[in-house]
């Protein structure tokens, strides 16, 4: 069992904490945001993540989760202060490290015992050096034993939990390779493989991680796109090309894009570091053009579908960045209802969770109670996240509630033949069944 202290209670910080204390650990999550850890107090989870609710109960219960604001009480016996604060995007695409910067100064402040500090937050190269320097800086003349190590995490929020405790391989850079084997000792039970790195490789492979997923995305988004042009259906292609060891079916489904808290800042932020030493990142230049293209398309498929978008009323089904969560950072659905709205359009809309934290962007949108009062008197209905809940709707009451049976499956969740019999006009992506090219 070790002392562990997780700073930043948002989706990386709650769940570490909570996985590491189910793991037999002693954690206390640290928060600045007082109303926050209060809730967490009370058992109220701020975010949606399927899971986590029950998983903190059980910890808070057994005595090894705990949650305070205060750094001394959360540093008192910590053997290992995890950091896993935001690093948002700055104006120019870099990664903000002002939060970042917030902790490193605070562990200086409240430590008097040796510590490893560990990165989770994704950070830019050179960032663990930078931690180190501001520590020691801070701490001239009042020495305190540290390391540093990078421990990227690639938990994805939805299965946040399952994948925490079910990781392909957990990533820890340091130069001191004693500090990287204590820390490799907290996940043994996981049983991954483990790999030790120095510290700059670590925060590069999150980067690289994260940027080739998103490429893999923008790669087969582009293939729909000319799928369209030519009658094939993207659907089938991803399955023919994933069924190829060397590529893998993960990662291949064809729709709005990328959207959400990290792979359109991270694919940024690398970028902007590339650029920032000299290099020309081109692939990823066209990996976030491509991504932003997936949603204005959309537009001019719906534009071309309706002669106009002025005055016509469009259903949006889904908010959320991606299923099973509340996240609506970056989320597709957002922007192209920025992108109709621009043009006239009067937006209905519904998202089983994501509804309160959508609600402030969408001023102007009819937030529904249901599918099916979304599709009243609408000109199009539009997929924008694949909830399980969309999967299986009433399409016959939908056809005779829609002004205009047209829909856009902007994730390709549903049966085109069945929508086409039913006398809906349905456009997927990169889909045309039968040699039937879409509009
Ligand atoms: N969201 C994900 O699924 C995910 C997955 C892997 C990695 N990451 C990375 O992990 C990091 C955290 O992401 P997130 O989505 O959990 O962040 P978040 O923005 O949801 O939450 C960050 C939390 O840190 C707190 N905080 C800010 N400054 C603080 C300080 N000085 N002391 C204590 N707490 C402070 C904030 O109040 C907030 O609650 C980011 O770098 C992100 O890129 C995120
Ligand atoms: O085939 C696919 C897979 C995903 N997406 C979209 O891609 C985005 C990201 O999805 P996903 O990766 O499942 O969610 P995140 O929670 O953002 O997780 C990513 O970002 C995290 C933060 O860095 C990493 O830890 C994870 O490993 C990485 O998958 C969402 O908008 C999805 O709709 C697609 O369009 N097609």
């Amino acid at each position: 069992m070790s002392n562990i202290c997780v700073i930043g209670t948002g989706y990386v910080g709650l769940v570490t904490g909570t996985c590491f204390a189910d793991l037999g650990n002693k954690v206390v999550c640290l928060d600045i945001d007082e109303n926050r850890i209060e809730k967490l107090k009370q058992g109220i989870m701020p975010i949606y993540e399927p899971g986590l609710e029950q998983l903190v109960a059980q910890n808070v219960r057994a005595g090894r989760l705990s949650f305070t604001t205060s750094y001394p009480e959360a540093l008192k016996d910590a053997e290992f202060a995890f950091i896993a604060v935001g690093t948002p995007s700055g104006v120019d695409g870099e990664a903000d490290l002002q939060y970042v910067r917030a902790v490193a100064e605070a562990i200086a402040d409240h430590v008097d015992h040796p510590i490893i500090v560990v990165n989770k937050s994704t950070v830019p190269v050179g960032t663990g050096d930078w931690v180190a320097d501001i520590i020691r800086k801070r701490r001239a003349g009042r020495p305190l034993q540290f390391s540093v190590v990078s421990n990227p995490e690639f938990l994805r929020e939805g299965s946040a939990i399952h994948d925490f405790m079910n990781p392909d391989r957990v990533v820890l850079g340091s130069l001191d390779r004693e500090a990287a084997s204590k820390v490799a000792q907290l996940y043994l039970t996981l049983r991954c493989p483990i790999l030790i790195t120095d510290l700059r490789t670590a925060e590069m492979i999150k980067y690289a991680s994260n940027a080739f997923l998103a490429t893999r995305i923008s790669f087969i988004n582009e293939i729909a796109t000319i799928c369209e042009e030519l009658g094939a259906d993207v659907r089938q292609v991803a399955i023919g090309m994933g069924l190829d060891k060397r590529i893998g079916p993960a990662f291949l489904d064809a729709g709005l894009g990328w959207g959400g808290s990290c792979f359109p800042k991270d694919v940024k932020a690398l970028a902007h570091m590339a650029v920032l030493h000299g290099s020309n990142p081109q692939l990823l230049q066209a990996v976030m053009e491509i991504n932003r293209n997936m949603r204005r398309r959309v537009v001019m498929r719906l534009r071309k579908a309706l002669g106009t978008l002025n005055e016509k009323v469009i259903g949006v089904l889904g908010l959320s960045f991606k299923p099973n969560t509340d996240d609506i950072r970056e989320a597709p659905a957002l922007e192209l209802i920025h992108l109709m709205e621009n043009e006239g359009a009067l937006i209905r809309a519904y998202d089983p969770q994501a509804m309160e934290n959508a609600r402030p962007l969408l001023p102007k949108a009819i937030l529904c109670a249901s599918p099916y009062e979304v599709a009243e008197g609408a000109d199009a209905l539009v997929l924008a996240t694949e909830w399980n809940e969309f999967k299986q709707l009433d399409f016959e009451r939908i056809y005779h509630l829609m002004r205009n049976p047209l829909i856009m499956d902007g994730r390709n969740l549903w049966d085109p033949e069945h929508l086409r019999s039913l006398g809906f006009t349905y456009f997927g992506i990169g889909r045309a069944t039968n040699g039937i090219v879409n509009g």
